[in-house]
């Protein structure tokens, strides 16, 4: 039996519908439209498709895209002012600064120099700290759009056992967040997890956010599994995920692919944090259940 295979695109594509309404009903009530900042440091060639590809995402959900490149060598300093003009720029409601930085820079401290209200990545300490906590504030995208494929294929998460491989600040971690809120039973694997096999197999719900090509093996899959493919990786057959899609597609029960799967979720989600973040910035009330 072959699995489902869940459409990131399609459903990124209707979420972001509903957010150009939204949007628009923000521009309607604020006499702007909602802003957001890309920050690219450096010429990565992966990064310029990404932050391209939010910056055409951003206008047709009907707000303002505001790109800034900036050259590899660019300095701490540099990279701070500009955070702090963004920060002061009222036009601006979201602030993105792509990542990986050049290694010269200190990530951390810029991340956590961006008005926490404008931080629409939801890396930035206050925003880490609300959602652990429970607290309303900015959601990373990508694990906010993996919880929402995952509560359409499933509905209620409440007491199914959930296997997050990858422990990163902007993936695995506030993926185990959202889904221990969802009142799942959440494990966290990572590279020094003993027999991930063995943990893996007992998982309802498994997502894969590590980094290697293909690592996970459809053998590796609990039957019927929902399986959540983060990874993105470039090889020379083109992209693949994290999960062996051909093997895991003969036994789970539903499986995103890559590409087409996640990716798509993280621009919509990243759309959909811009206009949160504006619409609390100015007052303004959303359907938040449209959202
Ligand atoms: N689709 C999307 O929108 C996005 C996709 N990605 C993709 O997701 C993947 C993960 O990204 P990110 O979280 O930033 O990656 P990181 O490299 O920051 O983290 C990788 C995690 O995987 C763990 N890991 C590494 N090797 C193994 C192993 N052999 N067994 C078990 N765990 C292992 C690491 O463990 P340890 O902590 O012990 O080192 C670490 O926790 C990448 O392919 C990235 O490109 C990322 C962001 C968005
Ligand atoms: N501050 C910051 N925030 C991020 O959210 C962030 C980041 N830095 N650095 C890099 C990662 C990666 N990431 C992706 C976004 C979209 C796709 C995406 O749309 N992927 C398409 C394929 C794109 C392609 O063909 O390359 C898909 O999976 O269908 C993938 C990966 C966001 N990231
Ligand atoms: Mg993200």
């Amino acid at each position: 039996m072959s699995a489902t295979i869940i459409d990131g695109k399609a459903h990124a594509a209707r979420l972001r519908e509903r957010i150009a309404v939204q949007a628009a009903a923000f521009a309607g009530a604020a006499g702007r439209a909602a802003g957001l900042a890309v920050v690219l440091v450096g010429e990565d060639p992966a990064s310029a498709v990404y932050v391209r590809s939010k910056g055409k995402a951003t206008i047709a959900a009907g707000m303002e895209s505001f790109e800034h490149r900036l050259p590899a060598d660019t300095d701490q300093a540099a990279l701070i002012a500009l955070v702090d003009r963004l920060n002061a720029d009222p036009a601006v409601d979201g602030i993105l600064v792509q990542l990986p930085l050049p290694a010269h820079l200190d990530a951390d401290a810029i991340l956590t120099r961006i008005d926490s209200d404008k931080d629409v990545d939801g890396f930035h300490p206050v925003n880490v700290g609300r959602l652990m906590l429970g607290l309303p504030g900015l959601v990373p995208c990508t694990p906010y759009g993996c919880l929402l494929l995952l509560q359409d294929v499933l509905g209620d998460l409440t007491g199914l056992d959930a296997v997050v491989v990858g422990r990163s600040n902007i993936v695995g971690k506030p993926m185990a967040a959202l889904l221990t809120a969802a009142s799942a039973t959440v494990t966290i694997a990572h590279s020094r997890t003993r027999d991930l096999a063995a943990v893996v197999r007992r998982a309802d719900i498994v997502v894969a956010a590590v980094g290697r090509a293909q690592m996970i093996p459809g053998d590796w899959i609990k039957p019927g599994a929902t399986v959540i493919d983060v990874g993105i990786n470039r090889t020379d057959a083109g992209l693949v995920g994290d999960v062996d899609f051909a093997s895991a597609v003969e036994v789970a029960g539903a499986i995103t692919p890559v590409p087409g799967g996640v990716g798509p979720m993280t621009i919509a989600c990243l759309l959909r944090n811009t206009v949160v973040a504006a619409a609390r910035r100015e007052g303004v009330p959303l359907d938040m259940s449209a959202l």
